[in-house]
C-alpha cells in the first residue's frame, strides 16, 4: 500500500530526513502534506520537489511568500489551524510528528483522532500529555511508531515478547557535548560548544537538552508512555559512541540490544514502512573499525536535569508538562545568551518548586499548566 504521508516540521532536521527517506522510496511512499514554521525558502525547495496538496507556515505573511513562489494547485495555510490541516488531511494515512516542543501536542492529538497512523519524533508531545495521546490513540485503534532513535529501537528488541518478561529498559544516552566537563567547566558553557553534540546532527533545542542530559530525561518519560514500562523498571547509561541505540532486559537475563550507525534515517524509515524493512543508501556499520564500545553510569551531580526528569515522572500528572515548558523556556534564553548553562537546571527548578500538582489533568489543565510555567520562568533571571 502507498503510504500518504503528512510532515509537521518538514523543515527541520527530522522533516528533512524524512523526505529524504520518502525519496529513496517513491513506490512506497508519497507526501501530501507539509508544515514548516519560519523557513520559506526551504519550503519552496520542498513544494516544488514534492508537489504536496497542502502546506502550512506559521504567519499568513510567510504563507504568502510562499504561496508566490509555488504551483497555484498546491493550498497554503498558516498558523495552528494550518497544522492541524496538515495533521488531518483526507488523503494522508500517515503523519510525522517532527515539530518541536510542545506545540506539537494539538496537531498530534488532531492526527490521531483522524485515525492517521503516527511516527512519532517531538517527544515533548508525550512528556507534556502522555496519558491523553495514549488514552485517544487506544480509543482510535491508531498505531504510534517510535521515531525517537532509542525508541525505535527498543520497539525493535520488543518485536515479538511478551510485556511481562520485559525486566529493565535500557536507554543509552551519549553524554552530551559536556560528558566529561566539570561543574566549573559547565558553568562558562556557551551556546556554540553545546551546539556540537559528539554523534548526531539535529535541531537546536534537542542538541541542547542532550548537553544538560534533559533529553534523556525527556526519553524516560516517552519510553514509560510509549511501552507502558513503570519508571523503576526503566535504567540510562551513559554509552559515548551512541552505536548501540538502546537494550531490553528479559526475565530470564537475556539483553536484546538494537545497534548502528548514528543516522536518523535508519530509525524513519523503520517508523514509515513498519513491519517492512526497505533497504536504505547508509554506509554499514564496522564494528572492527569502531573497537570499543564503553558504558558508564551517568552522573547526576553533574547534569541534574535527568535526575529532575526522572523525579518528575514518578510525580505525575501536570509536574512532566511543568518540566517540559520551563525546560523550553530555559532553553532559548541560552541560545539567546540571555542565562548561563547552569541557569537552564536552576530555572526548571525553581519553577517546579512553585507549582503545585493536578493529578490527572485533561487538556485544558494541562494547557492551563504549560502556560503558567511559561509565564513564570520568563520573569526569572539567573
Ligand atoms: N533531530 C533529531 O535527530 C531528533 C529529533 N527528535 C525530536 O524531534 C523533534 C524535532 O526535532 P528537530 O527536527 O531536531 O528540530 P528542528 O528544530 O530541526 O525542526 C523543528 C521543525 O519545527 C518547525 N517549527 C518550529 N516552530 C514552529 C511553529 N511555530 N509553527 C510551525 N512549525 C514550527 C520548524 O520550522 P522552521 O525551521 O521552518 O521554522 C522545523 O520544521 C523534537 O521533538 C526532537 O526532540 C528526536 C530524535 C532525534
Ligand atoms: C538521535 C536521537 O535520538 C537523539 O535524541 C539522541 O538521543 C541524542 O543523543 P543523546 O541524548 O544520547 O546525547
Ligand atoms: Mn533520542
Amino acid at each position: 500500500m502507498l503510504e500518504k504521508i503528512s510532515i509537521l516540521g518538514s523543515t527541520g532536521s527530522i522533516g528533512t530526513s524524512t523526505l529524504d527517506v520518502v525519496k529513496q522510496h517513491p513506490e512506497e511512499f508519497q507526501v501530501v502534506a507539509l508544515a514548516a514554521g519560519n523557513n520559506v525558502e526551504e519550503m519552496i525547495r520542498q513544494a516544488k520537489n514534492f508537489q504536496p496538496k497542502v502546506v502550512s507556515m506559521a504567519t499568513k505573511q510567510l504563507a504568502d511568500q510562499v504561496a508566490a513562489e509555488i504551483s497555484d494547485s498546491i493550498k497554503v495555510v498558516w498558523g495552528d489551524e494550518g497544522l492541524i490541516e496538515v495533521a488531518t488531511h483526507s488523503d494522508a494515512t500517515y503523519v510525522v510528528s517532527s515539530l518541536v516542543g510542545s506545540r506539537g501536542l494539538q496537531p498530534t492529538l488532531a492526527a490521531i483522532e483522524a485515525g492517521k497512523r503516527i511516527g512519532l519524533a517531538n517527544k515533548e508531545t508525550l512528556v507534556t500529555a502522555g496519558h491523553l495521546v495514549m488514552e485517544k490513540a487506544e480509543q482510535r485503534k491508531v498505531d504510534i511508531l517510535p521515531i525517537d532513535s532509542e525508541h525505535s529501537a527498543i520497539f525493535q528488541c520488543l518485536n515479538g515478547e511478551r510485556k511481562e518478561d520485559v525486566k529493565k529498559i535500557i536507554l543509552t544516552a551519549s553524554g552530551g557535548a559536556f560528558r566529561d566537563y566539570t561543574r566549573e567547566q559547565l558553568a562558562t558553557a556557551t551556546p556554540e560548544m553545546a551546539l556540537k553534540h559528539p554523534n548526531w546532527a539535529m535541531g537546536a533545542k534537542v542538541t541542547i537538552d542532550t548537553a544538560t542530559m534533559m533529553n534523556k530525561g525527556l526519553e524516560v518519560m516517552e519510553a514509560h508512555w510509549l511501552f507502558a514500562v513503570p519508571y523503576d523498571q526503566i535504567d540510562v547509561l551513559v554509552h559515548p559512541q551512541s552505536i548501540i541505540h538502546s537494550m531490553v532486559e528479559f526475565q530470564d537475563g537475556a539483553v536484546m540490544a538494537q545497534l548502528g550507525t548514528p543516522d536518523m534515517k535508519v530509525p524513519i524509515q523503520y517508523a514509515l514502512s513498519y513491519p517492512k524493512r526497505l533497504p536504505l543508501s547508509m554506509p554499514a556499520l564496522s564494528l572492527s573499525d569502531i573497537k570499543q564500545l564503553t558504558f558508564r553510569d551517568p552522573d547526576v551531580k553533574r547534569f541534574p536535569c535527568l535526575a529532575m526528569a526522572f523525579e518528575s515522572g514518578r510525580i505525575g500528572g501536570t509536574m512532566p508538562t511543568v518540566l517540559n515548558a520551563a525546560n523550553e523556556v530555559a532553553v532559548e534564553k541560552f541560545l539567546n545568551k540571555t542565562i548561563p548553562f547552569l541557569g537552564i537546571e536552576a530555572m526548571i527548578e525553581k519553577t517546579l518548586s512553585e507549582h503545585e500538582v493536578i493529578k490527572n489533568p485533561q487538556l485544558e489543565e494541562i494547557q492551563h499548566a504549560d502556560q503558567w510555567a511559561r509565564e513564570f520562568a520568563r520573569q526569572l533571571t539567573f
